[in-house]
């Protein structure tokens, strides 16, 4: 069994357990449901912004403990003050150590788009994603079916939500491709067994459609690689430990968009 069909496992459990406790209706007059999501597309190719979906990572399986040493609000603020595009907070609890509260806090502290990132795998989850504020959903294509990619992404649509499609290879793209997608990242990590290579997305990227965003995902550390996603033709790009293994993330994100300025 992989680490995603664990994952996959407990966040079946988790979603039937939050069922019991918060029901639709409740979540439907949630805080922040009838917000006007901001528009990620906008916020990737402003010209005083960097692509860079900057992300609140605590902990992973590929790499333990991060940085449990520092506070949502002060890290999400430098990164928006650092130029990041959008922020990526994960609100896995078991596996990442995220919270709910944590998506609160980046929405309640930030004025630019938020990805609740986790593993969507129903509806309720979107719903929720709606209620704690925040702006873009991620749908991983290795554990849904095309039709499950379908019924999410419309319902995000509906909720006005931006939908972030993650695929690994070219067999997940070509068959989760639909039309209420915003964007498509490539995830440079393999999750089934942690290894990661940056030529996913190069190999990847001819293959998206231009009428989506294209995002590359995992293990950038350089701004070399910024300069070379961006002439391949990536919009964004998804960076969570090279930013969080430092003491400081928002400075170290701060000093990156400096350097990428002069690549
Ligand atoms: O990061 C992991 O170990 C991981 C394991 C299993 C499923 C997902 C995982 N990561 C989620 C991500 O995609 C990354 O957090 C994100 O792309 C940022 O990656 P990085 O810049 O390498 O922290």
């Amino acid at each position: 069994m992989t680490i995603l069909d664990k994952i996959v496992i407990r966040k079946k459990e988790e979603v039937a357990q939050a069922k019991q406790v918060v029901s639709v209706k409740q979540l439907e007059s949630g805080l922040h449901f009838n917000r006007d999501p901001y528009v990620f597309k906008d916020f990737l190719l402003a010209p005083d912004r960097t692509g860079i979906v900057a992300e609140f990572k605590r902990r992973s399986p590929s790499k333990g403990i991060i940085n449990d040493r520092v506070t949502v609000e002060e890290v999400t603020q430098a990164y928006a003050a650092a130029g990041a595009s959008a922020l990526s907070v994960l609100t896995d609890v078991d596996f990442f150590g995220g919270h709910a509260d944590d998506l609160l806090a980046a929405r309640a502290a930030n004025r630019i788009p938020v990805l609740r990132k986790d593993f969507m795998i129903d509806e309720y989850q979107v719903l929720e994603a709606k209620a704690l504020g925040a702006d873009i959903i991620l749908l991983i294509a290795a554990i849904l079916t095309p039709a499950e990619i379908r019924n999410l992404s419309a319902l995000a649509k509906n909720l006005g939500l931006n939908v972030l499609l993650e695929v690994h290879d070219q067999e997940e793209l070509q068959r989760s491709i639909c039309k209420d997608l915003d964007a498509i990242g490539v995830n440079n990590r393999n999750l089934a067994d942690f290894t990661v290579n940056i030529q996913t997305s190069f190999e990847l990227v001819e293959q998206i459609p231009d009428e989506f965003m294209k995002i590359s995902e995992s293990a950038i550390s350089a701004v070399e690689t910024i300069k070379d996603l961006k002439n391949a033709g990536f919009n964004g790009f998804l960076i969570g430990e090279n930013f969080m293994k430092t003491t400081n993330p928002g400075q170290a994100m701060r000093d990156f968009a400096t350097q990428l300025i002069s690549v």
